[in-house]
């Protein structure tokens, strides 16, 4: 699936939602990166959201784990993503896992205003379990993309981020030194 950066004829609502999801380390913030980067390319207006409460590399910017940023702005409530991202073409949120029930009808509105929405989120925690409203934006969303990390037990596709230690909180910010992508075989083998 290519995705484009066409422009709106006037009068023509273009908005859509494409998600993408997928384990730790599987490339969600590099693709969710590349995409933006092309819109800005094409002269279209962005914004970029992230939950403020995700500080891991950067307090504001959207940082991958190879160290590729873009500038974003971090927000409380998906309300603040509706306010914010009203008057522009094209908006990207990162970690939408962490954000509230609300964040699918928000994405819902600005679509219905033209605009383009791509997010970016784990699709499952650690348990294997569906992740805050990601499962709500995959079923409204144009286009899903999942991506694929490398499991670190087997090289096989991993679709889980394992929790290497003893910590059964929903949210516990980290790197590889609390998870590891793992496949199912692996992920189910510990
Ligand atoms: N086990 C792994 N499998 C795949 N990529 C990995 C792995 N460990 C480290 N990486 C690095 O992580 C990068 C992806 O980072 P990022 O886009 O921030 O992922 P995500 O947002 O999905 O956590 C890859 O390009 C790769 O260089
Ligand atoms: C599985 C899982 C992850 N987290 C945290 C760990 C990281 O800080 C982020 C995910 O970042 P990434 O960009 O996808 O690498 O989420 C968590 O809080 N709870 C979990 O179950
Ligand atoms: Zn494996």
């Amino acid at each position: 699936m290519l995705f484009s950066e066409h422009k709106s004829r006037k009068g023509e609502n273009r908005g859509s939602i494409e998600v993408i999801c997928g384990s730790m380390f599987s490339g969600k913030t590099e693709e969710l990166i590349r995409r933006l980067k092309r819109a800005q390319i094409a002269k279209l207006s962005i914004e970029i959201f992230k939950p403020r409460t995700d500080t891991r590399y950067d307090e504001s910017a959207v940082v991958s784990h190879d160290l590729n940023s873009i500038q974003s702005t971090p927000v409380d409530h998906s309300s603040a993503v509706l306010l914010l991202g009203a008057n522009t073409q094209v908006v990207g949120i990162d970690e939408a896992q962490f954000f509230d029930d609300n964040l699918p009808d928000v994405c819902n509105q600005l679509a219905q205003q033209g605009i383009r929405v791509i997010v970016a989120g784990l699709d499952m925690d650690f348990s294997g379990k569906p992740f805050g409203p990601m499962p709500n934006l995959m079923a409204i969303a144009e286009h899903v993309t999942k991506v694929n990390a490398v499991c670190v037990q087997c090289g096989n596709p991993a679709v889980y981020s394992f929790r290497k230690v003893a910590n059964e909180a929903k949210v516990l910010l980290g790197e590889k030194d609390i998870y590891e992508p793992r496949c199912r075989l692996c992920f189910h083998a510990d």
